[in-house]
């Protein structure tokens, strides 16, 4: 149900309207994260592992780091959801990762994958491309990881697309979250597919974030470019993630967080005074939002 219809330039899009049973969604996923704390457990960078912490905490759910496959396969028989993000990386994380992905995939347990610095190295490639074989249920990027994974995937090898780009990024974007619609589109299709629990999401996120099921496409406007200037934005964004993923399915958990984030980070611009005081303000918004605000966002479909 749409209650306004326009071109924003690249795509037509409509605005869903304030009833969208979508939103109830949303709400409930919130409202559940903050009534239950869920468990996400994360296998993340150390770079960034401690705003991802505290983020899953502001938001209300409850974390959990390990770098063990053991330790991540027994908490993840307890957790919620699991959270994996390949932004630094060791000699035995390749070894590790391609055991733990096909141990989640075979205990039908919930993951986010976090694709970080896709593209670059040939340890990262190969993790990643292990991947394919036993996926997570939800990809969060910024919009250059996206094409750089759907390029290693070959998934747009059989509809005659095109790369997207052939530049590497570091852990930041060189592309627009617009020509990253293809790929998203096209690497949520394949974890609807093949990924355990048979829903799958991508989220790609940048000024203007992106989500999709691989059959509707959400925009969601808005959010603070100050997250560029704190490292981890996207990585938390990751963990809060996973955090919802734990109460909600793929879509909807990927909706929620990115709507989270981007209210969140509103109020943080407007009560902060450069990167050090945003970072403290953003974490005191993720905890003060309410489930409404973020469910009554503005959300354009097309
Ligand atoms: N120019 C921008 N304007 C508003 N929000 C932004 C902008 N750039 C990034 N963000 C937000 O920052 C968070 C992290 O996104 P991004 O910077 O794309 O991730 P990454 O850190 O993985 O590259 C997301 O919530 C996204 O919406
Ligand atoms: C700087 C850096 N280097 C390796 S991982 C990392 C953090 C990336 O964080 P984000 O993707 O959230 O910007
Ligand atoms: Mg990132």
């Amino acid at each position: 149900m749409s209650d306004s219809s326009y071109t924003d330039g690249t795509a037509a899009v409509s605005a869903i309207s304030a009833a969208d049973p979508i939103r109830e969604r949303i709400a409930q996923a919130v409202s559940d994260v903050r009534s239950t704390t869920p468990l996400a457990q994360s296998f993340t960078n150390f770079v960034t592992i401690n705003l991802v912490a505290n983020a899953q905490l502001a938001a209300g759910g409850t974390a959990a780091m390990s770098f063990l496959p053991d330790d991540i396969v027994d908490t993840a028989k307890i957790a919620g959801s699991t959270y994996i993000n390949v932004g630094t990386l060791l000699p035995f994380y390749k070894d590790a990762l391609a055991d733990i992905a096909p141990k989640l995939q075979y205990l039908g347990k919930p993951w986010v994958l976090d694709p970080v610095a896709a593209g670059i190295g040939k340890t990262r490639t190969a993790i990643l491309q292990s991947f394919k074989t036993a996926p997570p249920t939800v990809i969060r990027g910024n919009a250059s990881e996206i094409i750089a994974l759907d390029a290693m995937w070959e998934l747009g090898a059989n509809d005659g697309a095109e790369g997207e780009t052939t530049r590497p990024a570091g852990v930041e974007a060189v592309d627009e979250v617009e020509a990253a619609v293809d790929a998203a589109k096209r690497l949520a299709r394949y974890l609807a597919q093949h990924a355990a629990g048979g829903k799958g999401a991508v989220a790609v996120s940048g000024a203007s974030d992106l989500v999709t099921d691989g059959e509707t496409v959400y925009r969601l406007p808005g959010g603070s470019a100050m997250m560029t200037k704190i490292t981890g934005a996207g990585c938390s964004l990751g963990g809060v993630t996973a955090t919802y993923l734990a109460v909600a399915e793929p879509l909807t958990a990927s909706i929620a967080a990115s709507l989270l984030y981007n209210r969140a980070s509103e109020i943080a611009e407007r009560e902060s005074n450069g990167p050090g005081s945003f970072q403290v303000a953003f974490l005191d918004a993720l905890w003060n939002v309410t489930a409404e605000q973020v469910a009554q966002s503005e959300i354009l479909i097309g």
